[in-house]
């Protein structure tokens, strides 16, 4: 049964934060309008033709650099409490270090988030959402230690600037996506590609950084404004193939290796990275002739200080995978993918028919994967920062009505019956905007973009009234079916 339990008649709790997401490169455009340098998605996409399905680039997007005020009446009508965006690092910091701010890019931001509290919303800023300044990366990116320092920096710059009304924090947006694929694999920029050794220096300095972050705002900002900072891990709920006690395996392996590659050092009482990753890079790396793991090793100091530096957990989730240990070697010699050692498949019967193949509906994964979190993290407060589903186009968005209906019910189920400590739900998107390697083919809006209209004109989807109304009544429309998929059928 895909549903997440029958119709729940829970409600929302009262303060529970209803929000809505977005991040800069996907919706702002200005790529080097008024002193904002080149991002790593910059150089990627304009030095690689073929990246993106339909051609397109970011360059002007939802164009939210000079639109921002349409964003927030947009905000505004669907009634939520809190706006998730991101701050883009070579907007503010052209030479990606603090020798150049670039006052226009502070200025925007400024602007943004007077607007927000103009009208009582609160801003919640996702510090790094991929969009590494590209001179950085021409230094090593992250595989360089001296980029700890580099972001420490950047959001010193950032507390400075607008830690006075800003009192939700989020470090980083899925570092799994940056360093797994963007440096270990081609799927994300900067598509190093050194799989095996990238992805582990990449988490290894990103999680340096993530804590230094937090102790600058913890030791010298949290006193003066108050405010909570976390990191918003991406999570696939992990379901064994079958009954075997091998898939079982596969799928709490998969858990740990991914999330938990992140979640374990940060927010479980032990802290480090999980012991199966570190046991399983390093049988890999001695039978590859390494001389050490191709996992770098934390000090016990380091690990002191990554451990317990999240106010929350940030999660953001989207679909669900079968999984199954490996019987022969996969993936590519070396790399994270053949060091864990798992095949990851998904049910053809689960409803999708959302334009990005990877997108099934299946609302239970959400439920479990919650109640995995507050039983493996100490009850962690989770705030889910981004949930959503993607569509060709149109107003008219019955599958997107639907898929929301589901998840919040499983959401239900997950506070009332699981008891799991989730403070807040954001969806993704605000916005239809550029789904990186998917461009404007895939949408992820409440509202539609018109991409060819000269003030890139956005309009109600279907999806914003139901969004709307469950945060107006804390509730699910009453003529809401758990067992009704059939608006994926094709
Ligand atoms: O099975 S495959 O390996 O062939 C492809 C699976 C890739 N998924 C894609 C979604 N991603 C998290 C989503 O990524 C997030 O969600 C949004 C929608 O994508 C983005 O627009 C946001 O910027 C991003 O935060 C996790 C990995």
């Amino acid at each position: 049964d895909l549903a997440g339990g029958p119709k729940s008649n829970g409600t929302f709790p009262k303060d529970f934060l209803f929000g809505v997401s977005t991040a800069a490169v996907q919706i702002e455009g200005a790529w080097n309008v008024d002193g904002k340098s080149e991002s790593i998605w910059d150089y990627l996409i304009h030095n690689n033709q073929s990246f993106v399905r339909d051609g397109s680039n970011a360059d002007v997007a939802a164009d939210s650099y000079h639109l921002y005020k349409r964003d927030v009446e947009m905000v505004r009508e669907l009634g939520v409490d809190i706006y998730r965006f991101s701050i883009s690092w070579p907007r503010v910091l052209p030479t990606g270090r603090t020798n150049v701010i670039n006052p226009k890019g502070i200025q925007y931001y400024s602007n943004l988030i007077d607007e927000l509290l103009k009208y009582n919303i609160t801003p919640m800023v996702t510090m790094y959402h991929w969009d590494l300044p590209q001179k950085l990366q021409d230094l090593g990116g992250w595989t360089n230690g001296h980029i700890v320092d580099y972001y420490i920096d950047y959001a010193n710059v950032l507390f400075q600037n607008f830690g006075s009304r800003v009192k939700y924090w989020v470090t980083f947006n899925e570092p799994m996506q940056t360093c797994l694929e963007g440096y270990g694999g081609t799927y994300r920029a900067p598509a190093l590609n050194r799989h095996g050794v990238a992805e582990y220096l990449c988490t290894h300095n990103l999680l340096k950084a993530h804590a230094g972050a937090y102790h600058l705002f913890n030791d010298t900002y949290r006193s003066l404004n108050g405010g909570k900072i976390g990191m918003s891990l991406d999570s696939n709920w992990a379901e064994p193939k079958t009954n075997s006690s091998r898939d079982k395996e596969a799928a709490d392996l998969y858990l740990k290796t991914h999330m938990g590659w992140y979640a374990h050092p940060v927010y479980s009482s032990e802290g480090n990275y999980p012991p199966e990753l570190i046991r399983l890079v390093n049988e890999k790396s001695r039978k590859q002739n390494y001389t050490r793991s191709r996992l770098p090793v934390f000090s016990e100091a380091e690990v002191q200080y990554i451990k317990g530096t999240a106010d929350f957990f940030g999660l953001n989730h989207y679909t669900t995978y079968l999984l199954s240990m490996a019987d022969k070697e996969v993936g590519a010699i070396p790399s994270h993918e053949n060091d864990v050692g798992i095949v990851r498949i998904q049910d053809s019967s689960w409803p999708s028919r959302s334009s990005s193949s990877w997108l099934k509906v299946v609302p239970f994964g959400f439920r479990r994967l919650l109640n995995y979190i507050t039983k493996n993290y100490n009850n962690v407060p989770i705030i889910v920062t981004e949930n959503g589903y993607a569509d060709f186009s149109g107003v008219a968005d019955h599958a997107r009505v639907s898929y929301y209906s589901h998840y919040l019910n499983a959401l239900l189920h997950s506070i009332h019956e699981d008891h799991a400590n989730v403070q807040g739900y954001f969806a993704w998107s605000l916005m239809d905007n550029f789904e990186w390697d998917d461009g404007y083919v895939s949408r992820f809006g409440l509202y539609l973009v018109d991409f060819d209209s000269p003030n890139k004109t956005r309009s109600p989807k279907y999806s914003a009234k139901l969004y709307s109304g469950v945060v107006a009544t804390r509730r699910l429309p009453e003529n809401y079916d758990p067992e009704d998929f059939t608006a994926f059928s094709s």
